[in-house]
């Protein structure tokens, strides 16, 4: 069988819509009917349909009208005018409009079927080009290489591997800055989504109101300010993989909105009443204790349920050996070298803020050094400073890591420095730390700095 379309017939001959149904529900499509226009118009309204197979000269309304308020209506489902009385005007005029093609009737329903087909065709890449545009305009990021052969990361690479081809939804768990972006684009580039652009949203990152709109999408004027319809991320990441980042940061009251999309694909945009349906893979990630966060009722047991199909879990820079080495190797510029001091402090050093904060130590000391040649005064203070701490136990091995609670300490004096280097200002104090301005605020709660 040819694919399933949802098609409404639009026609007041009740025995002629009736036979074409007939015929169509016996190949397997879904058809709907109506003999009135104004009913067409709701029902289009209403349900996304892929094609409409309107006639002409209804009563009421003359077919230009029809066609102009059926676009309005849904300007994502095919018109098909089907006629008695088809004029080269008429033919013309609705193409202008529009409408996907123009016929007259008697017309073969093998043929009508195959039109109806090439009219899905039309949308479904009408549809991806929206999709490509809108992924443009919130910035794609290309994806990087994962550097990694330590053997938490080589479990990881297996798991990836496993439950990247399945559509399970998947919860990626880490620190800041671990690389749990990351993941998810290896997980999406192994599915069978992949030739379809990953879509993500960082629900730290947008003020709370406007996380349902992007998520959802919106409908001209449903809010002040929303002064064009927008598609939400969900539509946008039809038949591919959403990202949702920071999931912990979900305000509740979005969450059921959430779990129904998951349970069953159906979402409203705001303002709207038409149910639209998504196939979206979801891949979330989380730096927080989420057992936790459920336990204090700020995130709903059954929606983490639903998130937590497959659990893949990101260990701390600190706790990948070798890796470090790695990585510093791998993200020194082309025509920088490090003193060895240097080199062995960056494998020592706790680092709070993951891959993330490696990445900018290097890029700051290539900007510090005049020759290209690193050495401890390019380091920022909190290296150098952690550095001088363990000279007096050289013997050091590289993995014993200093106790927590004086690794709280080294996060709490890291912050304030940074703070005091950037003036107080939180914005650039969040970008030196490589962390989202509403992570610091809650760091900066968690260690009573004013
Ligand atoms: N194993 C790795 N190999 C190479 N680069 C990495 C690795 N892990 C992380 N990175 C890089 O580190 C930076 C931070 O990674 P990423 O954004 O994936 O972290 P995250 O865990 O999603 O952080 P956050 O929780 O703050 O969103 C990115 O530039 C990423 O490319």
């Amino acid at each position: 069988m040819t694919e399933t379309i949802d098609i409404l017939f639009v026609d007041d001959e009740v025995e002629f819509s009736e036979g074409c149904a007939r015929w169509f529900e016996k190949k397997g499509h879904r058809v709907a009917q109506t003999t009135s226009g104004q009913d067409g118009i709701d029902r289009c309204s209403k349900h996304d349909f892929d094609v409409a197979i309107l006639d002409w000269n209804l009563p009421g309304l003359c077919g230009i009208e029809l066609v102009q308020r059926m676009r309005e209506s849904n300007p994502d489902t095919e018109l098909i005018v089907l006629t008695g009385e088809g004029t080269i005007n008429n033919a013309v005029e609705s193409m202008r409009l529009g409408v996907f093609d123009f016929q007259t009737k008697p017309f073969p329903m093998g043929d009508l079927e195959r039109r109806c087909l090439a009219a899905v065709d039309r949308r479904r890449l009408r549809k991806e080009n929206t999709q490509l545009r809108e992924v443009i305009s919130r910035t794609q990021k290309p994806a990087s290489q994962m550097i990694g052969t330590c053997e938490s990361m080589h479990q990881l690479g297996r798991l990836i591997e496993r439950v990247a081809p399945t559509d399970k939804a998947v919860l990626i768990q880490g620190e800041s800055g671990t690389g749990k972006e990351l993941v998810a684009q290896a997980i999406h580039a192994g599915s069978p989504r992949a030739d379809k652009p990953l879509v993500t949203i960082n629900c730290a990152a947008l003020p709370e109101n406007l996380v349902e709109s992007e998520l959802f999408g919106h409908e001209k004027g449903s809010f002040t300010g929303a002064t064009a319809m927008k598609p939400g991320l969900f539509e946008v990441a039809d038949h591919s993989t959403l990202f949702i980042d920071e999931i912990g940061e979900l305000p509740l009251a979005l969450q059921p909105k959430l779990l129904r999309v998951l349970e069953d694909g159906s979402l409203r945009r705001i303002g709207s009443h038409k149910e639209r349906r998504v196939d979206v893979r979801i891949v979330a990630a989380t730096n927080r204790d989420m057992p936790k966060e459920v336990a204090a009722g700020r995130f709903r047991e059954d929606l983490y349920y639903r998130i937590n199909v497959m659990a893949l879990d990101l260990p701390p820079l600190r706790e990948r050996g070798d890796d470090i080495g790695l990585l510093v190797d791998h993200f020194l510029e082309q025509g920088f070298e490090l003193d060895d001091d240097v080199r062995q402090s960056l494998i020592q050093y706790s680092w709070p803020g993951n891959v993330r904060q490696l990445i900018n130590t290097l890029q700051r000391a290539s900007v510090m050094t005049d020759d290209g040649h690193i050495t401890m005064d390019d380091l920022p203070p909190a290296l150098r400073n952690s550095a001088r701490g363990s000279e007096s136990d050289t013997t050091l091995p590289t993995k014993a890591l200093p106790e927590v609670g004086s690794l709280v300490a080294l996060e709490r004096k890291h912050i304030t420095e940074v703070l005091h280097r950037e003036s107080g200002n939180k914005t650039r104090a969040a970008r030196a730390l490589g962390v989202e301005r509403r992570k610091l605020y809650r760091m900066l709660a968690k260690h009573g700095i004013q």
